[in-house]
């Protein structure tokens, strides 16, 4: 396991600044020229990340709990390297390994072997170390010759494969995930398992942001539980969990 990686977020927060459909139209535009200063004034800002702070160190499997809408994917996101923070600052020492977000860089009119490159560069690995593990990544998905052929014509659980032996023949000392990932057939599936166990058992830090209790309990030793945006509460996996699920009753 990698002792060295870290993260540590200061007062980050991720605004998005929304056009509404109207504001997109041409007509609305035109209405939008004549009528500029006043809607000046008020304009659509969503906070998706509001006051962050966290420190999470090597051994920390931590997950992101909270409601539908309360910031996780963002966190991840940010975490990622994908969003930047609007303020505050984030400090990320190690490797991340991005599983989430899984249709990211996939091109449907691509071959499977262009998708492993296109796929590989988005979840952080460089074009060298998929060039040499190309044929190991062609191996695990078990497509064979399928892989000559455009994306479109997959069928979901041969997508999945796809994704899943890219993601998993990246090392990364920080794996960023938000479900395990369930993938193809009884088969399949038991290997891909074993595969991702191994992964996250070499990461220095698993963040996982997901709604399964289960799941949480067997992986996580940490929680942070966000509430519109926000970190409301902190601490073992347990507390959190009684936390967050006492509210969802309630
Ligand atoms: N690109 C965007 N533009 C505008 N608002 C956004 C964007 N991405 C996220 N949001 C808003 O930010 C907030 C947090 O969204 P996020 O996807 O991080 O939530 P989540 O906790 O992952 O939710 P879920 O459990 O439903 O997946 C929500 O209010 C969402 O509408």
């Amino acid at each position: 396991m990698s002792t060295t990686a870290h993260i540590v977020l200061r007062n980050v927060s991720v605004n998005f600044p929304v056009l509404s459909f109207r504001d997109r139209s041409l007509r609305s535009r035109f209405v939008r020229a004549v009528t500029l200063r006043r809607e000046a004034g008020r304009p659509h800002i969503v906070t998706a990340l509001d006051g962050i702070d966290l420190d999470i160190r090597a051994g920390d499997r931590v997950a992101i709990v909270g409601a539908n809408g309360a910031g996780k994917t963002t966190l991840l996101r940010v975490l990622a390297g994908i969003y930047h923070p609007t303020a505050g600052g984030i400090d990320v020492l190690g490797r991340c390994l991005s599983l989430f977000d899984l249709s990211a860089g996939f091109d449907e009119e691509a071959t499977g072997y262009e998708n492993i490159m296109r796929r590989g560069l988005v979840i952080g690995a460089r074009r060298t170390e998929i060039d040499a593990r190309r044929a190991e990544i062609a191996e695990f998905t078990e497509l064979g010759d399928r892989l000559d052929l455009p994306l479109r014509t997959y069928s979901s659980g041969m997508m999945l494969r796809l994704i899943f032996a890219v993601a998993t023949a990246v090392e990364g000392e920080i794996v960023l995930l938000d479900e395990w990932i369930g993938v193809g057939d009884q088969q399949f599936r038991k290997k891909a398992r074993q595969r991702l166990d191994e992964i996250v058992a070499r990461a220095g830090i698993l963040v996982l942001a997901s709604h399964d209790v289960d799941l949480i309990q067997s992986t996580c030793n940490r929680a942070i539980l966000l509430q519109e945006g926000r970190i409301t509460a902190a601490g073992t996996t347990e507390e959190i969990l009684a936390r967050y699920l006492g509210a969802a009753k309630a």
